[in-house]
């Protein structure tokens, strides 16, 4: 942690690289489309939905690059949102890396927000973003769960339990996940130099040393991974148009 005031802009890197394995054969899965509207372009206006977002850096697949920067050239956003496309890596560490080279110097707070989590409220992002201006280094928006959780050693056939973590200290975590840029560029130096990947952002932070702090989550931030998933995110966003014309 630092006294230091924050730079003033704050910045959403979405990665977007990924293919989308565990969806299925198809286009890469940001691409992807809700109700006819590209998964990205929903995560887009998802950031773009907070005052404070001024910039957001889309990580697209490699060779959709160039579809991608046309596709969001034409999409009406504020007059505050500025949009940058820059080409993923293999991972999803490495395409937020990218991401994050992208950004100019005035940025002080950085949001990581997978495309694939396109339904978030905006006020989710805000309750993020206002935690990491009110002094947290790190933090992630979660929720509790509803299954018991079983540790086990992983293996072929059936799996031996090593544990059952108590399930009311457990969260299932989210994005967007917020930070204050230079800690988290301090975690992506130290990741990359020991070699060993993070399944996200906020616990590259946390093998730093550094506090993360969670704030309360929402189930319309789930992230769509597999084929039912999308049968949700499309239920919500009729849900949304019934209730208040979205
Ligand atoms: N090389 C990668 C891999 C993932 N991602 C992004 O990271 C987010 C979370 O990843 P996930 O949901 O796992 O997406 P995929 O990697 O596409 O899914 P799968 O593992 O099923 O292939 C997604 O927005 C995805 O596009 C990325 O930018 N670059
Ligand atoms: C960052 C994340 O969405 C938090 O839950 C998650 O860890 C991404 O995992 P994935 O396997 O890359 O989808």
């Amino acid at each position: 942690m630092t006294d230091e005031p924050l730079p003033p802009r704050t910045a959403a890197v979405i990665p977007a690289a990924g293919r989308g394995v565990r969806l299925g054969p198809g286009a890469p899965k940001a691409l992807r489309t809700l109700n006819g509207t590209p998964m990205l372009v929903h995560a887009v206006r998802a950031m773009a939905a907070s005052n404070a977002v001024s910039l957001v850096v889309v990580v697209a697949p490699p060779d959709d690059t160039p579809s991608v920067k046309s596709l969001l050239t034409d999409l009406a956003l504020p007059d505050r949102t500025e949009v940058v496309v820059v080409p993923g890596g293999d991972t999803r560490q490495e395409s937020v890396r990218r991401g994050l080279d992208a950004l100019p110097d005035d940025i002080g707070v950085v949001l990581v927000h997978d495309a694939a989590r396109p339904l978030v409220p905006v006020d989710t992002v805000d309750a993020v973003i206002d935690a990491v201006r009110d002094g947290a280094p790190a933090v992630v928006p979660a929720l509790p769960l509803a299954d018991t959780v079983k540790e086990v050693e992983p293996g072929r056939g059936p799996e031996p339990v090593v544990a059952t973590p108590e399930r009311a200290r457990l969260r299932a975590v989210q994005t967007p996940q917020g930070f204050d840029r230079a800690t988290l560029l301090r975690a992506h130096d130290a990741i990359a130099a020991d070699g060993e990947g993070a399944t996200d952002c906020a616990g590259m932070v946390e093998r730093l040393g550094e506090p993360v702090v969670v704030v309360p989550g929402h189930e319309e931030a789930f992230k769509v991974t597999r084929p039912l998933d999308l049968v949700l995110a499309e239920a919500v966003l009729a849900r949304r148009r019934a209730n208040d014309g979205f």
